[in-house]
């Protein structure tokens, strides 16, 4: 069955939460409360460079494009209330995908209490890219550049295993409902700790924050460059963790010890790091005795491989 923009628009319209209201040329963003910030967010994700058809449930990957972008909003201290969607679907998709899809991102949509704001569809020769664009409201807008020397850098869940997902998929391994598996899971359904960010925000001894998305090896020299200063890797983490990639924690500095903001806020939290002055380099782990600059090990989209 192949796929019709009028047909497409009119299950949007009636799947997506706040879809009866996208009926005119332009959306209109609710007014901003006192005291806050509106926060915008986009995340694309295309075919080939950030998933796989053959590999990705349709569902699954519409949660994912929501999950990203809402990780990133919450990072940022922001609670979101809406997003615009942009669809360029090649041939490879049918109506039976679609609906699928449009089911999968109704049901976040619905889990995350936000609705769709507006959006665009169109066709392409081959392969796919969503887009998706984020809005939200923060009181205290929790950025990357509030680090102090002296913070310890923390994350609310262990990286690394999206990459072993990734790297299961690559060998051939399939996700199964029947058959769970954690790293698989990580990678096609990740579940950001949404909310975490908006309660990091309300307390002052957090000094900076941001998505892991790419990797501690790339988002930690960000945070620290951000910054201004550097930080020294935490030495027990092992290659998968300081490689990761598509993570989506928390990952934060503060001056509170670990302790204190553990039971403050009631779950572990693992030490990445920890900021100090401005060194050799942004980003450094020990190798033996001696402190180098970490290389970047992440993911980039305009590498051969
Ligand atoms: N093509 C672009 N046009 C405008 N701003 C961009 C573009 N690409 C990235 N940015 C901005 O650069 C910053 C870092 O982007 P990115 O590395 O994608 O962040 P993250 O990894 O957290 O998603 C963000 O503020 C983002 O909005
Ligand atoms: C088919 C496929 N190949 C490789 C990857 C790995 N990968 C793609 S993008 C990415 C990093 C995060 O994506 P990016 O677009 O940089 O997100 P952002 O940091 O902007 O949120 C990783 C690890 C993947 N998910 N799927
Ligand atoms: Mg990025």
């Amino acid at each position: 069955m192949s796929l019709q923009e009028t047909g497409i628009l009119a299950q949007i319209r009636a799947l997506l939460p706040g879809g009866e209201s996208l009926v005119d040329d332009c959306g209109a963003l609710p007014p901003t409360p006192a005291g806050h910030r509106l926060l915008v967010t986009t995340d694309l994700m295309e075919s080939g460079q950030h998933f796989r058809l053959d590999w990705h449930p349709p569902d699954l990957l519409a949660r994912k494009l929501l999950a990203v972008n809402l990780s990133d909003l919450d990072a940022s201290g922001a609670r979101p209330f809406g997003y615009t969607l942009t669809l360029a679907l090649g041939p490879e998709v049918d109506a039976p995908w679609l609906t699928t899809f449009l089911a999968g991102l109704a049901a976040g949509s619905r889990e995350a209490d936000v609705q769709v704001l507006g959006g665009d569809t169109v066709g392409r020769p081959a392969g796919l890219g969503l887009g998706l664009t984020a809005f939200g409201f923060a009181a205290r807008w929790l950025r990357r550049d509030g680090l102090r020397p002296g913070d310890r850098i923390f994350v609310d869940q262990r990286p690394g295993a999206s990459l072993r997902g990734l790297r299961k998929l690559q060998a051939g391994q399939r996700w199964d409902p029947a058959r769970p598996d954690a790293d698989l899971e990580a990678h096609l359904a990740p579940r950001p700790r949404l909310g975490l960010g908006l309660r990091l925000a309300e307390i002052p001894e957090i000094h900076a924050c941001l998505d892991l998305s790419d990797g501690l090896s790339r988002d930690l020299r960000n945070l620290a460059e951000a910054s201004g200063l550097s930080i020294v890797l935490e030495p027990a983490l092992d290659e998968d963790a300081r490689r990761g990639g598509e993570d989506y924690a928390r990952c934060f500095g503060t001056s509170l010890p670990q302790a204190e903001l553990e039971s403050r806020l009631g779950l572990p939290l693992l030490p990445v790091g920890t900021v100090m002055p401005r060194g050799a380099a942004p980003l450094l782990a020990y190798d033996g005795d001696s402190l180098l600059p970490l290389p970047d090990l992440s993911f980039d989209h305009f590498g051969s491989s």
